[in-house]
């Protein structure tokens, strides 16, 4: 499927005002998401596994105990793309905050 092309940088920066959750650069947004054990960590990475496979877009995933580190890229495009913005608004959907 064809991809998107990469934000410009003011493109990205009107999008990261719009997701205060998320901070960012041309090589990808990132939010941290914190649960309240290792269990639900690994279970909210589950929901998130759901979505991301709906929207065929997938986060880089860090996940250290309690907390998923989220960063979003299209890897495809070398940078941040509106698919990006797409997947980083069902996350906060999933996990407001
Ligand atoms: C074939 C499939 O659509 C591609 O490999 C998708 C899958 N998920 C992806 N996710 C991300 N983050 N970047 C990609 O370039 C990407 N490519």
């Amino acid at each position: 499927m064809p991809r998107p092309p990469r934000l410009s940088p003011d493109e990205l920066a009107v999008a990261l005002s719009g997701l205060p959750l998320w901070s960012g650069d041309g090589e990808g947004i990132r939010r941290s998401v914190e649960l309240s054990g290792f269990p639900d960590a690994v279970a909210a990475l589950v929901r998130l596994a759901f979505v991301a496979e709906q929207l065929d877009h997938h986060p880089d995933v860090d996940l250290r105990w309690r907390t998923l580190h989220l960063t979003l890229v299209t890897h495809s495009a070398g940078g941040v793309t509106e698919l990006d913005l797409q997947l980083a608004r069902r996350i906060d959907a999933l996990f407001p905050g």
